[in-house]
C-alpha cells in the first residue's frame, strides 16, 4: 500500500517538495491561502511563489488542515521556523498516533533558541521527528535542475523509507543520523548567506566571498559540535554543501538580504520588498544567544547582527573582520 504524505506549507520550498513526493506517493499540502489552493488544484501551478513551474499533476492541495493531517502517514513541516510551533499545534489534534514528523526548516525559534526537531519532540513527544536539508534552491529543483539532499533521522529504519518517498530522479536524497548537526547547518548557513551577500553587494571581490566561506564553515562547525552536532556533518551536504550554495547564489533569498544591505538599502525596506522568508535574518538573533551560552566566538555572525540590528554598515563590518587577529588555521575549530 502506497504512503500518504500530508505536507503543511504552500511556499516556495513547501511546494517543490509536495511536487517530488507526489511522483512517488499520494501527497495532499495545506496552505492557508485560498487562491493557492484553487491554483494548486485547478491549473498545478503556485504563481505566487513559484513563477512559471508546473507541479505534479497528481498533487492536491486544501486549506482545511484536518483533511491533510488526520490521513497522512507522514507529516512534512514546510512552515518557516518562526512559525512552525503554532501550525504544529494547529495541526496536534488531527495527527495520527506515532506517525514521522519532518521539518524542511532552516532556522531556530527566537526565544526558546530551539531547533525545529525539538518543538517536533517538545509539541509532540513520541513521534519519529526529523528533517529534510541540503543545498537545494526551491528553483533550481523545479527547473530540472539535479540536486542533493539528506534525511537525517535518529531511527534510520524509518529514514531509509522516507529516503524513497523524497529520491526522485535528478533529486537524490543521502540519509544521515546527526539530526543536530544537520539542523544546525541549515540555520547556521543562512547567517553566512547574508555576509557574502554583503561583499557581494559592497562589490568586496571573490577573494573575500572565499575567506568568508571559509572562515564561515569553520565558525559554524564550532557552533555546531559545541551544541552536540558531529564534525563530519559540517563537511556534508547539510553543512558545506548548503553553504557554498546559499553563499554563491542569486537565487537566495539570505543572499539577496546581505546584497542589498551591502547596497546601501536598510534591512526594514528590503523585507518591506519581500514576499519570501530569509531565515537568517532572526535565526542571527537566536545564533548570538547561543555562542554566549556555548562560550564560542562568532565574528562573522557577529558583524551580521550588528548590521542586522545595531545600525552598523556594511563597511565598519568588513573594517572590524579585516581588524580581527588572525590565529593559526589549525587551532582547533
Ligand atoms: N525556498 C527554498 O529554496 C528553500 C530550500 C530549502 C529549505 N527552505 C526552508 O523552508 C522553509 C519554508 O520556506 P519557503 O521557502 O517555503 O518559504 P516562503 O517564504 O516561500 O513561504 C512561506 C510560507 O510560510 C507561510 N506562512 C507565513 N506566515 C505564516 C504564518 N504566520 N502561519 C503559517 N504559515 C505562514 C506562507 O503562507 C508560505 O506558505 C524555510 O525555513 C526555508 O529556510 C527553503
Ligand atoms: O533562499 P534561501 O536563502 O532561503 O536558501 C534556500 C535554501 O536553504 C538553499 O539550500
Amino acid at each position: 500500500m502506497k504512503m500518504k504524505v500530508g505536507l503543511l506549507g504552500g511556499g516556495s520550498w513547501g511546494t517543490t517538495v509536495a511536487s517530488l513526493t507526489a511522483k512517488n506517493a499520494e501527497t495532499v499540502l495545506w496552505a492557508r491561502d485560498e487562491e493557492t489552493v484553487n491554483e494548486i488544484n485547478n491549473y498545478h501551478t503556485n504563481s505566487k511563489y513559484l513563477p512559471g513551474a508546473l507541479l505534479h499533476k497528481s498533487l492536491t492541495a486544501t486549506t482545511s488542515i484536518e483533511e491533510v493531517v488526520s490521513t497522512s502517514d507522514v507529516l512534512i513541516m514546510g512552515i518557516p521556523s518562526q512559525y512552525f510551533r503554532s501550525v504544529l499545534k494547529e495541526a496536534k489534534p488531527f495527527i495520527r498516533p506515532w506517525i514521522p514528523i519532518i521539518s524542511l526548516a532552516k532556522g531556530l525559534e527566537l526565544g526558546t533558541k530551539m531547533r525545529m526537531t525539538q518543538i517536533i519532540e517538545e509539541e509532540l513527544p513520541g513521534h519519529p521527528a526529523g528533517v529534510l536539508t541540503g543545498p537545494n534552491l526551491a528553483k533550481e529543483i523545479h527547473s530540472g535542475q539535479a540536486a542533493a539532499a539528506v534525511i537525517s533521522m535518529v531511527d534510520q529504519i524509518i529514514a531509509k523509507k522516507l529516503q524513497g518517498i523524497f529520491n526522485s530522479g535528478v533529486f537524490k536524497v543521502y540519509t544521515n543520523n546527526d539530526v543536530i548537526g544537520c539542523e544546525l547547518g541549515g540555520a547556521l548557513k543562512n547567517i553566512m548567506a547574508i555576509a557574502t551577500g554583503m561583499g557581494d553587494g559592497a562589490d568586496a571581490g571573490d577573494n573575500t566571498k572565499a575567506a568568508l566561506i571559509t572562515r564561515g564553515l569553520s565558525e559554524l562547525t564550532r557552533l555546531g559540535t559545541a551544541m552536540g552536532g558531529k564534525r563530519r556533518t559540517f563537511a556534508g551536504l547539510a553543512g558545506m554543501g548548503d553553504l557554498v550554495a546559499t553563499c554563491m547564489s542569486s537565487k537566495s533569498r539570505n543572499h539577496h538580504v546581505g546584497f542589498q544591505l551591502g547596497q546601501g538599502k536598510s534591512l526594514n525596506e528590503i523585507i518591506a520588498e519581500m514576499n519570501e522568508v530569509a531565515e537568517g535574518v532572526k535565526t542571527a538573533k537566536a545564533v548570538m544567544e547561543l555562542a554566549s551560552d556555548y562560550n564560542v566566538d562568532m565574528p562573522i555572525s557577529r558583524e551580521v547582527y550588528k548590521v542586522l540590528y545595531e545600525s552598523n554598515t556594511v563597511y565598519e563590518a568588513f573594517k572590524s573582520l579585516i581588524k580581527l587577529e588572525s590565529g593559526s588555521e589549525q587551532e582547533p575549530g
